[in-house]
């Protein structure tokens, strides 16, 4: 089996898919640090030289790659659904489940304050309202993609521990 988790920047992804893999004795891959290992560059620094395009051509690369694995838990990029054909690729593979980790703006502008420089779509905005609006209309954008999932689950006010019980009801 073969896990995906999904949902936008600072929904938990990469957080929970770490703890996700150890509870469940699976391979871990974050497909960000995936590709940053393929191309022996950071994200930040293919966004910086190389432009968005780049990126999103890199990433449906390298989602091919970690499409076929087995037991494993893979953690999407924010983006990753919702260019090319990468969520029917997704919904297509066999004994693979997509879980849509769903957060509300408020709780993704907190976290994502913290975290801003390293996430190049939103290191130039500077005030939270400015944060607000902009995952408003990313994720007003984005939704449908993320929706495709198999399995929603609402993550504002849940611990990380709260969170995995839930999943592995969810799954199992
Ligand atoms: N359930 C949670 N409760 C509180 N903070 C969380 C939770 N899940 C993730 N975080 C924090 O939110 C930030 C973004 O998490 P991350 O896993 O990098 O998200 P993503 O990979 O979806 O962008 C990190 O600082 C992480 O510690
Ligand atoms: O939402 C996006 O388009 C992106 C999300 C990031 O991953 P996280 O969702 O793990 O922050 C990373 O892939 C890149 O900065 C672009
Ligand atoms: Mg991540």
């Amino acid at each position: 089996m073969n896990i995906f988790l999904i949902g936008y920047m600072g929904s938990g992804k990469s957080t929970i898919g770490k703890q996700l893999a150890k509870v469940l004795g699976f391979g871990f891959i974050d497909l960000d640090r995936y590709i940053e290992q393929q191309e022996g560059l950071t994200v930040e620094t293919i966004f910086a030289e190389k432009g968005e395009l780049y990126f999103r051509k890199a990433e449906s690369k390298h989602l091919k790659a970690v499409l076929d694995l087995n037991n494993s838990v893979v953690a999407l990029g924010g983006g990753t659904p919702c260019y090319g054909n990468n969520m029917a690729l997704i919904k297509a593979c066999e004994n693979a489940k997509s879980i849509y980790l769903k957060a509300s703006i408020k709780t993704l502008a907190a976290r994502l304050a913290e975290a801003q420089s390293t996430r190049p779509l939103i290191a130039h905005l500077k005030t939270r309202a400015e944060l607000e609006e902009f995952i408003a209309k990313h994720l007003f954008e984005r939704a449908n993609y993320y929706s495709l999932s198999d399995v929603a689950i609402a993550v504002d006010d849940l611990e990380i521990e709260q969170i995995m019980e839930r999943l592995v009801l969810k799954l199992f």
